[in-house]
């Protein structure tokens, strides 16, 4: 029997318990010592499932209250000085502090900087090293919860970040010379603390988190890993350490990886076969060559997506664990999920209303617990489970609710120049400009308007039965009728309906869409406190009838004014959703692309003339690897194509496109070939306006003059500075003037000040800077 093993659980709780519990805290509602109850509660809920599946590994510090990542902060002593930290253990609030911000009385410090934890959704805070930057263990969380399992008669296996990994995703000081090598020297001395007090305290195995292994890694800081490593080695020999890896496979790290001094390492087998955005499609030769570097070591194999709502192909897997064991001996392999976890719902037991077929294919992180076990043990022993599991597949494979011949037959029939418009840009424009009039540097917004507590209302009354769909339909006419109105007192040039109708801009259109379906528990962290629930894709996606034609048809009605139509693109669709694992992602994606192309066709036809496609999340989705990076951007290009292309060179596509870093990807936005983008990067202080030096983006475009994540009202004068800004590096025919992004989240309060002011910030740069339009022809000298 090889060892079934976990690398984290999810935190949350499967009724979200913890995000109740902080929430409370926060608010003053609740006290310290109530939150940490309800955090044991779970710690301990969720060892005794671990450990009443017949897991050997369970993990402890995979918990958190928070992040894991501020947690390593935490433990190693690296809190920014401007929360004022006084060097002692880091207390409740100093850590609330660094993933929040504070802000009481005259105090006003701002949280630490989040961003996304490699290609998911979780987002982690981001360690800050000042130049001088020291460590010295300032946390007894990462023992405690040992010592807490083991009174509960569980001897985990504590989970740590790495120091490679921890060191790659921090950020230095702008100042600094330090190196990643001098920052993971100064931090073994710590961890090697941490680990011998773990063994005293009984620990035998440590996890030992290392995905920055997956990515291009520079070899000056494999050699400082390695010096960590063996510092270990040397120093805490009776400790086993597992070096874990996941989201993608090593690679040319491979060897690298398997030849560090230590007892095991982690490979995630989930993440090809048409799964990621990568290249690294063949799970068996990725495991093929992992068997054979991994003499003399215990090699724990990713086999149960960790990141995914189906059912393991138990079949499948098992060939893989016994091919392993047969290399290496039943004592070096490990089972386990892909990756801790954290990134899949809790338990499908929660799930009430989900129709029983769906059900059956599906599993959750407790339910995968069981598939872990299973697979770790002999194949004599579970024939049961594997006859189920085939039985599972089979149904999947031949189910008319999943294949549909027409969708199938209707991708295959695609040609290139159905990914084409039909005339280049400067026509395209001429075109345009005919058929809707604007002003030079034209005032726009995303899409969303603030999503008020009486829309919110509307919608759970209409979901209860408490509304009827026509009472409904007229309380989100009078929204839209509100937000136009607002628009025309304000001034703004293209407008927009507000999207009230829409919970999420994913949601809105995967419940139009057959193949797929929602949980109704299936949380997923995002970051803190808060949490997503993912739609599921499990079939073949087509539409059946128009998705926000009524709507957008009515808000025109409305004015003389362009009005926007808005949708969301396939590749955003498919990033923010669980995808099915029986077919490669982008399959999945140009399904979505054709059935949003029918959209747009039905919306021109409708007489709506200018039309956005959002792809928020196009940046997100790229591959860990630069390596794969552009078979990505391709098929995310021909995607975007597909949705846009059915129109007439008159009709104007917009795409709108979040988080700033677009700078290495810009020339593949440009092929996009939307007529105009807004993009995020005002938080960037127009940084990216940098690209533009040197990329000429050739169509038009808004970059965000202003921040909508913050309820601060931007004034006129840094507005035109930064229009003025934007001038100086693209072609003033070119430029649009709009937020940042959606105004959902915003109130009412902060949305009108902050148009009013965008509006005023056009009016005074149409004052200072003169377009002329000279000729179709861009490029040529204009302004000013
Ligand atoms: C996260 S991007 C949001 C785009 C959407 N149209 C909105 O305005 O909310
Ligand atoms: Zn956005």
């Amino acid at each position: 029997m090889a060892k079934a093993t976990n690398l984290g659980f999810p935190r949350v709780g499967v009724r979200r318990e913890l995000k109740t519990a902080l929430e409370a805290y926060w608010k003053g509602s609740a006290t310290a010592v109530e939150l940490l109850a309800v955090a044991r509660e779970l710690r301990a809920r969720h060892w005794a499932l671990q450990r009443d599946a017949g897991l050997e590994h369970v993990p402890s510090n995979d918990f958190t209250l928070y992040d894991h990542v501020l947690d390593m902060s935490c433990l190693v002593g690296c809190v920014p000085p401007r929360y004022q930290w006084d060097g002692g253990v880091v207390d409740l609030d100093t850590q609330f502090a660094m993933a929040r911000g504070r802000q009481v009385g005259d105090v006003d410090v701002t949280a630490m900087e989040m961003t996304k934890w490699l290609d998911t959704n979780y987002h982690f805070l981001v360690p800050e090293f000042a130049a001088d930057q020291t460590f010295k263990v300032s946390s007894t969380k990462v023992f405690d919860e040992f010592e807490e399992a083991l009174a509960l008669g569980v001897v985990t296996r504590p989970v740590l970040v790495g120091p490679l990994t921890y060191v790659t995703f921090g950020k230095k000081a702008a100042d600094s010379v330090v190196s990643n090598g001098d920052l993971i020297a100064r931090l073994t001395p710590v961890f090697i603390e941490v680990l011998q007090r773990l063994a005293a305290l009984g620990a035998v195995w440590v996890q030992i988190d290392e995905p920055a292994l997956v990515l291009d890694c520079d070899e000056a800081d494999k050699a400082a890993a390695r010096g960590f490593y063996d510092a270990v080695r040397a120093c805490v020999p009776s400790l086993k350490v597992l070096v874990a890896t996941y989201f993608d496979t090593l690679r040319d790290n491979a060897a690298f990886t398997f030849s560090l001094p230590v007892a095991g390492v982690h490979i995630d087998l989930c993440r090809g076969e048409g799964q990621a955005n990568t290249s690294a499609n063949d799970a068996d030769a990725v495991l093929d060559a992992a068997v054979a570097l991994a003499e003399g070591k215990v090699l724990s194999m990713g086999v149960v997506d960790g990141r995914n709502i189906w059912r393991n192909d138990l079949s499948v897997s098992l060939r893989r664990v016994e091919r392993a064991v047969a290399a290496l001996g039943v004592e070096s392999v490990f089972v386990a999920g892909s990756c801790s976890l954290l990134h899949s719902p809790v338990d499908l037991a929660a799930e009430g209303k989900l129709d029983e077929q769906l059900r059956s294919w599906m599993a959750f992180a407790t339910q995968k617990l069981g598939e872990i076990k299973a697979l770790s043990r002999p194949r004599a022993e579970i024939g049961g489970e594997l006859a189920a599991s085939d039985r599972v597949q089979a149904d999947r494979r031949s189910s008319t609710r999943i294949h549909d011949v027409r969708v199938k037959a209707r991708v295959a029939s695609l040609t290139d120049d159905m990914a084409r418009r039909q005339s280049p840009f400067s026509v395209r424009r001429a075109a345009q400009r005919a058929a809707i009039a604007l002003p030079s540097f034209p005032t726009t917004t995303i899409g969303s308007f603030p999503q008020t507590p009486a829309i919110r209302k509307a919608r759970a009354a209409l979901k209860r039965g408490e509304l009827t769909e026509a009472e409904y339909s007229a309380a989100m006419e009078r929204e839209i009728q509100l937000v136009v109105d607002f628009q025309h007192e304000v001034g703004l040039d293209v407008l927009v309906h507000g999207e009230p109708e829409r919970n999420d801009m994913v949601e809105y259109f995967g419940e139009q869409l057959s193949g797929f379906t929602f949980t109704q528990n299936g949380w997923v962290q995002s970051y803190g406190s808060r949490c997503v629930k993912p739609p599921v894709i499990f079939g073949d996606v087509s539409r059946a009838a128009p998705m926000t034609v009524r709507w957008s048809k009515y808000a025109q009605s409305l004015t003389t004014k362009p009005m926007k139509g808005m949708l969301t693109g396939p590749i955003t669709i498919v990033q923010w959703s669980f995808v099915r694992d029986d077919q490669p992602r982008q399959m999945t994606s140009r399904q979505i692309a054709l059935a949003i192309r029918d959209e747009v066709v039905d919306l021109e036809v409708a007489g709506i003339r200018i039309i956005q496609i959002d792809e928020a999340a196009v940046r997100e989705g790229l591959p860990l690897r630069r390596a794969d990076w552009p078979a990505y951007l391709t098929s995310a290009v021909t995607d975007f194509g597909i949705a846009a292309s059915g129109v007439q060179d008159a009709t104007q596509i917009h795409t709108h496109m979040c988080y700033s870093e677009f700078n290495t990807m810009i020339g593949s936005i440009a092929a996009m070939d939307a007529d105009a983008i807004s993009i995020e990067c005002s938080r960037s202080k127009m940084e990216l306006l940098d690209a533009f030096a040197s990329f000429k983006y050739p169509n038009e475009i808004g970059p965000g003059v202003y921040d909508i994540h913050s309820p601060r009202v931007p004034t006129v004068a840094e507005i035109v500075a930064l229009l003025v800004k934007a001038v100086e590096v693209i072609d003033p025919r070119l430029l649009w003037v709009n937020p940042d992004c959606g105004l959902k989240t915003r109130g009412w309060a902060e949305v009108k000040p902050a148009l009013v002011a965008m509006v005023q910030g056009a009016t005074e740069l149409r004052a200072l800077v003169q377009v002329t339009e000279r000729s179709n022809e861009l490029g040529d000298a204009v302004s000013v």
